[in-house]
């Protein structure tokens, strides 16, 4: 194939002469008319290339082809490091060659069209996108048309863009709706748009496999199609967690070449579904903050820290009883102060424990999956007391505010999540800790914190806990709790009860929002009782299941590339280093 491939001759960069080769890994040109010692050779790798275009062309930020004979462009990934983050910023790296012939421009454009069949057979042809256009600062549809429709159409992928018109579309179009011929789905917005398509996908690929969602002890089939995330919301935990940027450039190049499995939490209530997650399952303080956030969303994005400082100040500690399953201790553990980072071999070791049978299990894309294997277990352990915040995390949850996250060496493919418990503390120790989020400074090594691997998590409250229940918030959880009944029942039902369903779960959102509203303004008694935060979402119960499903999900991504890293790759044989070259 290596020889199939290869090709070789001059080309003309502007009025310099280069040799340029491309071999089956990688297309390189060197400077041919310096001496030996001044020649600097450029390689980039074929996994790399997004396209390659006859003419002389131009795709950001505007399309230009100017038609020569003799001409092509070369499009492909150029790398530089962020100010603000830890991850690498993506852009689109071009290069017009000359060809004495058109002859041979066609062979060279030929050539490097079939080296990227070859080498990167997996990318996807067609997309399902939905844009909200509400989603953060309302920009949604612009960022997808003048940044990533561009790149898209460069790839040769085919998209079909659906502009939300309410809450909850996304998620039921993708139950119900025919998705054959699509590779992957892309949302542009927040994390409360990747968490609808997350609930959409994972439900229709049970429907299809005939599995019960709403039993934990069920293996989830994995789901079939990617998800890709443009981010353009207010927080964009899941893609900065998994790309390390926000930046929908960057963003669109990950959809057109990569793949990154994920691991999901199911939570459930007695035998029902609540939820899925991937980021946070938060009881005490980032419950309460979103509670708290949800009276001031006219805030915007500000509204979190106006609401984390409220709720600090109310200096509130809930009791609780959490009992938990702990992960093999000799694979990983949360405080081995290691970062999942792209091609963790954690998660890579994972892929080979979760899909046994999977033959190609560490390469970028492994479509098949096996059933859920159990390694060996440990036994649950129970604690009771006071807590500030109980956490669960699948992955490190790294965002803007924390950039290492609520758990920096929590990671994204190993099917397990970090459980995070913060026992009721001075004011000032727990402001130490939640400040310690900030920086590099070790937010777990504090005494009143504890951090566990696990596989899943139990949470309920103490004996006659169940009856101090504040008034308001009660009568908040049964209205949601009927609502979240029928909203279950239907999404097995018929589509008359589905449609009921999302008139029903439209209903429960001004409710949470009223009854909490109320609740605040007519007592000023500390609640017995916090709520869980789901990914930004309240859940309408308080004693819960968690349980973490290994590699649930994939999505275009390859997790997040550290720029020190990337510089000690040069060692790397040539297939590794197509996934860590920089480029200056
Ligand atoms: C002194 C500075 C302390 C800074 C503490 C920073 C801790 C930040 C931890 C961020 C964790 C994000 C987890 C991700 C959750 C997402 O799935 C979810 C959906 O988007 N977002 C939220 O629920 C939104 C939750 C947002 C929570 C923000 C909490 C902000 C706390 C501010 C506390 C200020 C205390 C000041 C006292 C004088
Ligand atoms: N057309 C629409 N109208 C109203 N709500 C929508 C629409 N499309 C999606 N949504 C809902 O808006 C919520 C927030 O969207 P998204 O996550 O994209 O933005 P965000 O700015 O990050 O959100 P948040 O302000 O909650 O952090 C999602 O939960 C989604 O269900
Ligand atoms: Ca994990």
């Amino acid at each position: 194939m290596e020889t199939d491939l290869r090709l070789e001759s001059s080309l003309w960069i502007g009025n310099k002469r280069y040799r340029a080769v491309l071999t089956g890994w990688h297309l390189k040109w060197t400077e041919a008319d310096k001496k030996n010692g001044d020649k600097k050779t450029v390689s980039v790798p074929v996994a790399e290339v997004v396209g390659v275009e006859n003419g002389r062309v131009e795709i950001l930020p505007q399309k230009s082809v100017e038609d020569t004979d003799k001409d092509f462009t070369v499009f492909y990934i150029k790398r530089s490091r962020s100010r603000s983050t830890y991850g690498l910023l993506w852009s689109l790296g071009r290069t017009q060659f000359s060809c004495p012939s058109r002859v041979l421009r066609d062979q060279w454009t030929n050539h490097l069209r079939t080296a990227l069949k070859t080498h990167s057979p997996l990318r996807p042809h067609r997309l399902l996108v939905f844009i909200n256009p509400f989603g953060g600062k309302k920009k949604g549809r612009e960022i997808y048309h003048s940044l990533v429709a561009p790149l898209f159409e460069l790839a040769g992928i085919s998209s079909h863009v659906i502009v939300t018109e309410r809450a909850n579309q996304a998620r039921d179009h993708l139950l119900k709706k025919d998705l054959t011929g699509f590779d992957g789905v892309v949302c542009v917005g927040g994390d409360g748009m990747f968490s609808e398509v997350l609930h959409g996908l994972i439900g229709r690929t049970q429907q299809e496999a005939g599995l019960c969602e709403t039993d934990p002890a069920v293996t989830l089939q994995p789901c079939p199609l990617h998800i890709g995330i443009i981010p353009a919301g207010s927080t964009d935990c899941v893609c900065y967690a998994t790309v390390g940027v926000i930046d929908p450039v960057s963003s669109a190049l990950h959809i057109i070449i990569d793949s990154q499995p994920l691991d999901v939490c199911s939570v459930h209530h007695a035998s029902t579904l609540v939820r899925y997650s991937v980021s946070l399952v938060g009881y005490g303080f980032y419950g309460d903050v979103l509670a708290e956030s949800e009276k001031h969303r006219w805030m915007g994005p500000l509204r979190y820290d106006y609401s984390g400082t409220v709720v600090y100040l109310s200096n509130r500690s809930y009791a609780g009883i959490v009992q938990y399953l702990p992960a093999d201790p000799l694979l990983s553990s949360p405080k081995d102060k290691t970062r999942c980072l792209s091609g963790c071999n954690v998660c890579s070791r994972s892929t080979e424990r979760l899909f046994p049978h999977t033959s190609d299990s560490g390469s970028l894309y492994s479509s098949h999956f096996s059933q859920y294997s159990n390694d060996s277990e440990g036994e649950w352990v129970s604690v009771e007391g006071r807590f500030r915040c109980v956490s669960i995390t699948c992955m490190s949850s790294s965002c803007a505010r924390s950039p290492l996250g609520l758990s920096p060496s929590a990671h994204l493919a190993d099917g397990t999540g970090d459980l995070i418990l913060v026992w009721d503390t001075h004011p000032l120790s727990f402001l130490k800790f939640l400040y310690r989020h900030t920086s590099t400074q070790d937010q777990f090594d504090l005494p009143f914190v504890e951090v566990h691997r696990v596989k899943a998590v139990r949470f309920s409250l103490p004996d006659g806990r169940e009856e101090e229940v504040h008034e308001g918030i009660g009568e908040l959880n049964r209205a949601i709790e009927e609502r979240e009944y029928v909203d279950t029942v239907s999404r097995n039902g018929s589509q008359q009860q589905l449609a009921q369903s999302v008139v029903e779960r439209e209903t429960m959102n001004e409710h949470k929002t009223v009854a909490s509203i109320l609740c605040g303004l007519c007592c000023k008694k500390t609640p017995a009782v916090s709520v869980w935060n789901c990914d930004g979402e309240i859940l309408p119960f308080t004693e819960i299941f968690c349980r973490i499903h290994g590699q649930l999900v994939r999505l275009y991504a390859r997790g997040i590339e550290d720029g020190a890293a990337m510089q000690n790759c040069s060692q790397e044989s040539d297939k590794n280093k197509s996934r860590c070259i920089t480029y200056k």
